[in-house]
């Protein structure tokens, strides 16, 4: 639909702004240009929409250079909405918009037809303003006034839409709205799109294509999984960011690094003495909140918490929703419920093995409560109820951990508590093979997020030697002490 070949010019013919641009857009895509203050967005769109000359290198819509088009003719190829709409004429939202119809009148008399009438209408309805169509646009709100503009390039029925900015002034329920209708035009109604973005997530998201300028020139092209890199983003714009995935679709999203937190973050460390323990449950409570990938009954997955819960449990808890009775416990317990992750066991809480590992490893602590009236042989897939009975891991790291690291902790803490069950030789008491866990096992790794990093979490790192050798101690210890509890009041009700 557009081509872009060697595109290069601006306002000085000594010093382009835009230079040996290449580019083509399909039709029935969105391609998003991005790019620093400066780097020659808006200018690009101005010579594409025909407003600048070309210095060199051609565009062509449709198949023809875009100077072989009459004014109208082009008009009726080509939508533009431009950044900045200076609105010298008074008019009602009505006739702004209807001027996007111009192009499609013909001869001298008036030609407006039923046609014209419903794209008005229908452009007008997409955007959200048929209300205001009596209204002045001079006496509208910036969100409003950009709103009856973008209806008025929808109402002009043009194959190619040229945006610039169009999410300027809107706030975030409008800017989703703005940008559905125009994603929905270019999949339903084979709209082919070219928008300049500030915001790189909201053109991740919609664009199928994204096309980053530096200093008028192309530093990358491609979907915004390509185009979206950490290193290049930053290079570009010049600012610290990092690189995550939006949490509901494969789209890439950007964020960015505030400055440096205070040193007094870098002396915040864990350690054992953090941690309170009694009858109703172990405590950590952090001063700086810590990264934590876990599988907690309340607030599983990853987050940032300062609070650390393992909460005792009858033998017989039982409850349909156990995420919500935690949430109603924490809340009456006086937990803040944003900062808090927590899990639970029927298992002693004073019984937990606290201990601190390092400084030849990775400085870490571990927490584990055992209990094994529940022990399962993972790999014996047998049908069987779920009991009480559960072993829950905390590892603590003072360090910063990527997340391969993170995960990377994990898998070796499962390794571990699984070689503590067959040294102290728990039994699956349905196949009476060594167990490798219980069913109902949580485990969650936290780290600090400051001092050594560490890349990497697997057995022959430091990270991973701490890991592995707290989570097999800690676990074995904890095995120890339920069972000697279990001598002690042999013939209760116990895990
Ligand atoms: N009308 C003009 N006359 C002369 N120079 C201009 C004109 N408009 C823009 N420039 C210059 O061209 C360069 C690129 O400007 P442009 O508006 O294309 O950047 P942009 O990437 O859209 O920036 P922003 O993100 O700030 O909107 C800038 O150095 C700017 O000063």
């Amino acid at each position: 639909m557009l081509k872009v070949s060697g595109l290069t010019g601006g306002y000085d013919i000594g010093n382009p702004v835009v230079r040996s641009v290449s580019f083509e857009v399909e039709a029935g895509t969105m391609l998003g240009i991005l790019g620093p203050n400066g780097s020659g967005k808006s200018t690009l769109l101005k010579m594409l929409s025909g407003l600048l000359p070309a210095a060199s290198g051609t565009v062509e819509v449709g198949g023809r250079n875009i100077g072989d088009y009459s004014r109208k003719a082009f008009a009726r190829q080509v939508a533009v909405l431009p950044q900045l709409q200076a609105d010298t004429f008074s008019h009602t939202v009505y006739e702004t918009v209807s001027l996007g119809r111009y192009p499609h009148q013909s001869g001298l008399f008036s030609s407006w037809t039923g046609a014209d009438e419903r794209a008005v209408e229908s452009a007008m309805d997409r955007m959200g303003i048929s209300k205001y169509r009596n209204t002045q646009i001079e006496f509208m709100s910036g969100g409003e006034r950009q709103r009856a503009f973008v209806a008025q390039a929808l109402a002009q029925e043009a194959p190619l839409l040229l945006l610039d900015e169009p999410t300027n002034h809107l706030d975030i329920a409008h800017q989703q709205q703005l940008l559905d209708t125009v994603r929905q035009q270019a999949t339903e109604n084979g709209l082919t799109v070219v928008s300049v973005f500030h915001d790189i997530n909201l053109a991740s998201l919609y664009c199928d294509r994204l096309l980053l300028l530096d200093e008028g020139e192309v530093a990358a092209i491609g979907t915004p999984g390509e185009v979206i890199d950490e290193r290049k983003i930053s290079d570009v714009y010049k600012a610290r960011v990092k690189k995550g995935m939006h949490p509901e679709i494969p789209k890439p999203q950007i964020t960015l690094l505030p400055g440096e937190e205070p040193s007094v973050r870098e002396k915040s460390v864990i350690r054992k003495g953090d941690f309170s323990v009694s009858g109703k449950y172990v405590h950590l409570d952090s001063r700086y909140p810590l990264k934590a990938v876990s599988s907690a009954v309340f607030q599983a997955g990853s987050g940032w918490f300062r609070h650390f819960i393992n909460r005792h449990v009858d033998a017989g808890y039982r409850s349909d929703d156990a995420g919500a009775e935690m949430r109603s416990w924490l809340q009456r317990n006086g937990f803040p419920l944003s900062q808090s992750v927590a899990m639970m066991t029927a298992a002693m809480t004073e019984d937990a093995v606290i201990r601190e590992y390092g400084p030849k490893e990775a400085p870490i602590v571990v927490c584990v409560t055992a209990g094994v009236g529940n022990a399962v042989d993972a790999s014996a897939g047998a049908d069987r109820g779920v009991h009480a009975g559960t072993i829950n891991t905390w590892i603590i790291v003072n360090g910063h951990l990527t997340e391969e690291a993170l995960i990377q902790g994990m898998v070796t803490a499962t390794e571990a508590k699984a070689k503590a069950m067959q040294t102290e030789q728990v039994l699956d008491p349905l196949t009476g093979t060594i167990a490798t866990g219980t069913s109902t096992d949580s485990l969650l790794i936290a780290a600090t997020q400051t001092g050594d990093r560490h890349p990497y979490g697997g057995t022959v790192t430091t990270l991973g030697k701490a890991i592995g050798r707290g989570v097999f101690e800690c676990t074995a210890e904890a095995v120890r002490r339920y069972r000697d509890r279990k001598k002690v009041f042999e013939g209760e009700e116990e895990e």
